[in-house]
C-alpha cells in the first residue's frame, strides 16, 4: 500500500476555557486521515464543526491533545522545534482572510522574492524567473503588470491568488486551504478552486480543502478527489467525491446537500429542504458515547444516543458512521428530475 505523505491518526482536540471552573469544549474526536501524493480532499462542515483546529493540526500549527501525526509513515509527535519547523514548510497553510494573512507594506514582488530566496537559495535573474512563474500559475497575469504593486491594489480573489503563490514559495508537499473563497465576491470563487486543482494536477500537490458548502466541495473532488464531512468534530462520512454526492448515506451528509443552492431555477424551486428535529448545534460531553448527531436527526433511535457508531466501510470508497445508513428512505438527488 502507498505510504501516505500525512496520515492523522486518531486525532483528538480538546480546548479549555475558563480559570476558575473550566469548561472544555471537544473540538475534534477521533479523527483518521491518509492524505496520499496528490490526493485531493474537501472537508465540509458548518460553522463550528472542528475544520479551522482539524486543517491547524494538519498544518502542525495546534498540537493535538490525542492522536499521532505521521509524515511518510513516520511519527512526528516528538521530532525537535528544528525539525518541525522544516516540516512546517511542507505543509503550507492558506488561511481564510487573504486581507489579513498579507503583509500590506510588501510589493508582489517582495511577497514572492524574499520567501522564495530563502527557500531555495536563488537570486538575480533565476529570483525573478521564478516570482513571475508563480504570478503566471496562479493567474497574476502579465506578472509585469503586478510585480511592483501592493496587496491593496488587488481585489479579494487577487490577493487569494498571491496568498496561494505564496504558500508555494515553500515547494509545499501538502496545501491546506482553509475557506479560501469565503471571503472572497461569488464570482471569483469558481477561478480560486480551478487554480487548486491546476497545482494539484499539474505540481502535484496534495491539496486539502475546508468549505462549508458541499456544491464548491462537488466541483473541486469531483472526477477522483475525495470528500470528508465533519459533523460535531467527527468524521461522519468520507469516501470518493462522486461516490458521496450521489449517494450519501448519512443523515446530515443528505441535510448538507439539500441545503446547497442549485442552479435550475424551475429544480430550486421545487427542491425540498430536509427538516430536522433540532437546529441546536451538537452537545459533545467528555466520554460520552454517542452520535454526535442524534439530537437533530430525523431517523435516530435509542442506540444513537448511547453509542458511539463509527465510521464504518459501505465498500471500498465510501465510510459513513450511522448505525442505520442501510435503512433510510431512498436518496433522490435536488438536481434529479424524478
Ligand atoms: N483556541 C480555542 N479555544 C477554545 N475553543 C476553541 C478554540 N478554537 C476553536 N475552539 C472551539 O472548537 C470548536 C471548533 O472550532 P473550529 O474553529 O475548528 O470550527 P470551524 O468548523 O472551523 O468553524 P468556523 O467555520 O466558524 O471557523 C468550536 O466550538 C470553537 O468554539
Amino acid at each position: 500500500m502507498e505510504i501516505p505523505v500525512l496520515e492523522l491518526e486518531g486525532i483528538t482536540k480538546i480546548f479549555s476555557r475558563g480559570y476558575f471552573k473550566k469548561k472544555y469544549i471537544i473540538a475534534l474526536e477521533n479523527i483518521n486521515l491518509r492524505i496520499n501524493k496528490q490526493d485531493r480532499l474537501a472537508i465540509i462542515g458548518e460553522s463550528g464543526m472542528g475544520k479551522t483546529t482539524l486543517a491547524r493540526i494538519a498544518c502542525l500549527l495546534e498540537t493535538p491533545t490525542q492522536g499521532k501525526i505521521k509524515w511518510f509513515g513516520k511519527d512526528i509527535s516528538n521530532v525537535s522545534r528544528r525539525e518541525l519547523s522544516y516540516l512546517r514548510t511542507r505543509v503550507q497553510y492558506v488561511h481564510q482572510d487573504p486581507y489579513a494573512s498579507l503583509h500590506p507594506s510588501r510589493t508582489i514582488y517582495a511577497t514572492l522574492a524574499d520567501p522564495l530566496s530563502r527557500n531555495n537559495n536563488i537570486r538575480g535573474k533565476e529570483l525573478e524567473r521564478r516570482v513571475e512563474e508563480l504570478l503566471n500559475l496562479v493567474g497574476l497575469t502579465p506578472p509585469s503588470y503586478f510585480l511592483n504593486k501592493y496587496p491593496h491594489h488587488l481585489s479579494g480573489g487577487g490577493r487569494q491568488r498571491l496568498a496561494i503563490a505564496r504558500a508555494l514559495t515553500a515547494n509545499p508537499e501538502v496545501l491546506v486551504a482553509d475557506e479560501p473563497i469565503s471571503m472572497i465576491d461569488m464570482s471569483l470563487r469558481a477561478t480560486i478552486i480551478q487554480i487548486l486543482k491546476i497545482l494539484n494536477k499539474e505540481l502535484g500537490i496534495s491539496i486539502i480543502l475546508i468549505l462549508h458548502d458541499i456544491g464548491a466541495a462537488r466541483f473541486f473532488a469531483t472526477n477522483g478527489g475525495k470528500i470528508a464531512v465533519l459533523y460535531g468534530g467527527r468524521i461522519v462520512e468520507k469516501g470518493e467525491c462522486d461516490e458521496i454526492v450521489n449517494n450519501p448515506l448519512h443523515p446530515y451528509t443528505r441535510t448538507l446537500i439539500s441545503a446547497s443552492p442549485i442552479p435550475d431555477p424551475d429544480l430550486a424551486q421545487e427542491k425540498k429542504v430536509i427538516e430536522l428535529k433540532s437546529y441546536e448545534p451538537p452537545k459533545r460531553e467528555l466520554g460520552k458515547k454517542l452520535c454526535p448527531f442524534s439530537h437533530a436527526c430525523l431517523y435516530s433511535q435509542d442506540i444513537c444516543f448511547n453509542k458511539d457508531p463509527g465510521l464504518e466501510n459501505v465498500n471500498d470508497k465510501h465510510e459513513v458512521a450511522c448505525f442505520f445508513w442501510n435503512r433510510l428512505p431512498k436518496w433522490i438527488p435536488p438536481w434529479s428530475k424524478e
